[in-house]
């Protein structure tokens, strides 16, 4: 994970304590507690099915809690990159842009948006109906969206599933460029040498529990690969 970065471990800005989730009579997360710190780029990682997305969908008021508690410090503005795209698909990418951007009330300035669409490469399919995109386009365009409203913390649900390799390093620029200009980042991801890039603290899920909280380079040296670590922990559990 990322030496050279200092994140400031204090402030929390949101606080999970003890939640769980029941779907269709099966628990799916059960008494899950963890923080998400000012300026840190947190990602929850574990097998298929471990609930990751469900923890999203909780943090982000999709899905209610059946029990516990999530405290969301005042004032903070979350946006989420859902693992499921959400378009207008009889529209352009343009028309979505506009459309988010309006809704937003143009937080953003016209030259932001440009510089995200072109570091993402999106630029050439922006005229194009979305139904007409590539798995990989639509996750750029995603991307775009969940940052039209400037939030303070960016969720992201398997942001570079479908990517190619340029467009996933030119994805986690921008993500350590967003880190860097202040934002705080939750991300999931099945890309685990791109989690070793990219997080300051990684949080293992599996069946609905976590098993490793705050993992860190301490624990992690002791592996030679976060999926090394991943391979034990969770073949253990
Ligand atoms: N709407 C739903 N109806 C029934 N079961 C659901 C629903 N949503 C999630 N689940 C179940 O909850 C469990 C956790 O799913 P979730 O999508 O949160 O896992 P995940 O860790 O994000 O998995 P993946 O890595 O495959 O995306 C799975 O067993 C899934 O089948």
């Amino acid at each position: 994970m990322r030496m050279e970065k200092t994140v400031e471990r204090i402030e929390k800005i949101i606080s999970i304590e003890s939640i769980s989730k029941e779907i269709k009579g099966r628990n799916i997360l059960k008494n899950v507690s963890f923080d998400i710190l000012r300026g840190e780029i947190l990602a929850l990682v574990g097998p298929n099915g471990a609930g990751k997305t469900t923890t999203v969908r909780c943090l982000s008021g999709i899905f209610n809690i059946d029990s516990g508690v999530i405290n969301k410090m005042e004032g903070l503005d979350i946006s989420v990159m859902p693992e499921k795209d959400f378009f207008w698909e009889k529209y352009t990418g343009w028309k979505n842009i506009k459309i988010c951007f309006d809704y937003f009330k143009g937080i953003l300035t016209r030259e932001k948006i440009e510089y995200y669409i072109n570091m993402l490469g999106l630029s050439g399919f922006l005229t194009k109906k979305v139904y007409t995109y590539s798995k990989g386009t639509k996750r750029k365009l995603s991307f775009v969206l969940a940052l039209l409203s400037d939030p303070d913390l960016l969720i992201l649900d398997e942001p570079m599933s479908g990517l190619d390799p340029l467009s996933r390093k030119n994805m986690r620029n921008l993500i350590l460029e967003l880190n860097e200009d202040g934002k705080s980042i939750l991300l999931t991801s099945h890309d685990l040498a791109e989690v070793e890039k990219l997080a300051d603290r990684v949080i293992v899920m599996k069946d609905g529990k976590i098993l490793v909280d705050n993992l860190i380079n301490d624990t992690l040296s002791k592996y030679k690969s976060l999926e090394d670590l991943f391979f034990d922990i969770v073949g253990r559990n």
